[in-house]
C-alpha cells in the first residue's frame, strides 16, 4: 500500500504563504533593477553622462555575473547549501550593491576614468560616476541573479505536482509589480527630493524589510526539511561538478537557453532606453514618459500568472514560448517605423509587449524544470542565468554606444533643475531594429525546442497539474 505523507507543502494556505514571502523580495529586488530607466536623461543632465555612460553603467548588472561566473557559482552554492542559506547571502549582496550605487550617483564621485592595456584603450574616457555606479550595480547584480535562481528553486520545491507555472508566474509578477514601480515613481521622488538617489534609497528600505519577510520564509521552509526527513523524503541536493556535463548534455535545454538570453535582450535593455525613446519619439516629458513603459510590466503581472494557469491545466508551453516571440517582434518592427509617432500606438504596442512578456516567461521557467530533474535544477536556472547576462550586460552597451554613433538627430536646450541645459536628441530606429532582430532568431529556437520536445516527449506540450 502506498503511505501518503502530509507535509506544510500539501496545505494550500501555506504554500500560497510561502510563495508571498519568496515573493517580497523579488518585488525590491527589481524596484531597484529598474529604478534609474526613467533618470537616463536626468543622469545624462545632472551627471554629465553621454548614452555611452548610460549603457556602460546599466551594463554593469551582468559583469560580475557574467566574467567573474559569479551565477554559476551562485548555483553550486545553492545547490549545495540550499534555498535559505543562499536566499539570505543574496539579500546581503544586492544591500551591498544597493549602498555602493547610492554612494556613486549621489555626487560623491567626479571625474572621468579610461583603462589601457598597453597601448590598447580599454575603456574609453567614461564618467567616473557611471563607473563606480556600474560596480555597485554588478554586486548588486549578483544579488539579484543568486536572488533570482532561489526563489526558482523555492517555489518549484513548493509546488512541484500542484500548481508550478502558476506560482512562478506569480512570483515573476510580483518582480512586475517593482518594475512597474520603477518606471513612474523615480521622477515624481526626484522632482519631490531634489536627490537623483532618491529611489535608490528607496530600495535600500524595501531590502531590508525584505531581508526580514525572507526570514520568515526560512523558518516555515525548515519546518518542510524536517518533515521530509521524518517522511524519509530525501532532496538529494549535493552539487556535483558532473551535473554541468549532464546538463550541458541536453539540447533542449540549450535551446530553451538560446530562446532566454535572445528574447529577454529585446525587453529588459528596451525596458532601460524605453522611457528616452517615448520621451524623444512621441516628445513627452519624462515625468509621463514613465507612465507608457510602465505598462510593459502592468500588463505582464496581471497576465503571467494567467498563462502559467493555462500552462498548468492545458499544457501547451513550447507553442505559448513560439507566440510570445512573434509577438515581440511584431511590437519592434513598429516601434521601428519612423511615422508612427501616435501616443496611442505607443500605448497598443507596449500593451502586445506586456502580453509578448508574459506569454514567454511564464511557459519557460517551468518548462526548466521539466527538461532538468529537480536536484540539477538550482545548477541548470543558474546557467540559463548566466547566458542571459551576457545579453542583459552587452545589449545596453551596444545600444548606448549605437545612439551616440548613429542615432543623433540633433539637440535641444532644455529647463533642467532651474538651470538652461543641453539635451542630446536620438531617433530610435536603429536600436528597434537591433530588438527586433534578437526577437527574429528567437523564433527559431522556440520552434527548435518544440521540435525536440515532440522528439524526445519532456512534456511541454502536456499540463503540469498531476489530476
Ligand atoms: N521566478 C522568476 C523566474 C525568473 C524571472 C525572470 N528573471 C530573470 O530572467 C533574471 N535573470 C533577470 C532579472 C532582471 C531583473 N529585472 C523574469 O522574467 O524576470
Amino acid at each position: 500500500m502506498e503511505q501518503i505523507h502530509k507535509t506544510l507543502r500539501d496545505a494550500k494556505g501555506m504554500r500560497w504563504l510561502v510563495l508571498i514571502l519568496v515573493s517580497f523580495t523579488m518585488l525590491c529586488a527589481y524596484y531597484l533593477t529598474d529604478a534609474m530607466a526613467p533618470l537616463q536623461e536626468r543622469c545624462q543632465t545632472s551627471l554629465s553622462w553621454s548614452a555611452t555612460d548610460y549603457g556602460f553603467f546599466t551594463s554593469g548588472y551582468g559583469w560580475f555575473n557574467v566574467f567573474l561566473l559569479m551565477l554559476v557559482f551562485s548555483g553550486m552554492i545553492l545547490d549545495k547549501l540550499g534555498v535559505r542559506f543562499t536566499g539570505v547571502l543574496s539579500i546581503i549582496i544586492m544591500i551591498a550593491g544597493a549602498f555602493v550605487k547610492y554612494w556613486a550617483i549621489s555626487g560623491h564621485v567626479d571625474g572621468t576614468f579610461e583603462m589601457h592595456l598597453g597601448s590598447y584603450q580599454l575603456l574609453a574616457p567614461t564618467a567616473k560616476s557611471a563607473v563606480v555606479a556600474g560596480l555597485g550595480f554588478a554586486i548588486f547584480g549578483v544579488g539579484c541573479e543568486m536572488f533570482g535562481i532561489t526563489a526558482n528553486k523555492a517555489v518549484v520545491r513548493w509546488f512541484r505536482g500542484k500548481e508550478m507555472a502558476l506560482a512562478i508566474g506569480l512570483n515573476t509578477s510580483t518582480g512586475r509589480i517593482g518594475t512597474a514601480l520603477a518606471m513612474f515613481t523615480p521622477v515624481p521622488l526626484v522632482n519631490m527630493t531634489g536627490h537623483l538617489s532618491a529611489p535608490v534609497i528607496l530600495s535600500l528600505l524595501l531590502l531590508c524589510i525584505g531581508f526580514l519577510i525572507f526570514l520568515l520564509f526560512g523558518v516555515l521552509d525548515k519546518k518542510l526539511d524536517k518533515e521530509e526527513a521524518a517522511a524519509g523524503i530525501s532532496s538529494d541536493d549535493e552539487f556535483k561538478f558532473r551535473d554541468i556535463i549532464d546538463i550541458a548534455k541536453n539540447k533542449a535545454f540549450w535551446y530553451i537557453t538560446a530562446l532566454c538570453v535572445l528574447f529577454y535582450s529585446a525587453v529588459f535593455p528596451f525596458i532601460k532606453f524605453a522611457t528616452n525613446l517615448i520621451v524623444q519619439k512621441f516628445g513627452i516629458s519624462d515625468t509621463f514618459a514613465g507612465y507608457i513603459p510602465a505598462l510593459l510590466p502592468f500588463s505582464a503581472l496581471l497576465l503571467t500568472p494567467l498563462f502559467g494557469s493555462m500552462y498548468d491545466r492545458r499544457g501547451r508551453g513550447a507553442s505559448i514560448m513560439v507566440l510570445g516571440s512573434l509577438l515581440l517582434v511584431f511590437v519592434h518592427l513598429l516601434f521601428s517605423i519612423p511615422s508612427l509617432n501616435n501616443l496611442y500606438i505607443a500605448v497598443g504596442l507596449v500593451m502586445v509587449l506586456g502580453v509578448a512578456f508574459s506569454m514567454v516567461p511564464s511557459a519557460m521557467w517551468p518548462s526548466v524544470a521539466k527538461i532538468i530533474p529537480e536536484n540539477k535544477l538550482g545548477t541548470a536556472y543558474a546557467m540559463v542565468f548566466w547566458v542571459q547576462n551576457w545579453g542583459i550586460m552587452g545589449v545596453p552597451l551596444l545600444i548606448g554606444n549605437v545612439l551616440d554613433k548613429y542615432c543623433i538627430s540633433g539637440h535641444v536646450q532644455k529647463m533642467v533643475d532651474g538651470k538652461m541645459i543641453e539635451v542630446t536628441q536620438y531617433n530610435y530606429t536603429i536600436p528597434m531594429l537591433i530588438f527586433a532582430c534578437f526577437g527574429g532568431v528567437a523564433i527559431l529556437f522556440a520552434f527548435l525546442l518544440k521540435h525536440e520536445d515532440a522528439k524526445k516527449g519532456y512534456g511541454l506540450e502536456r499540463p503540469n497539474i498531476n489530476k
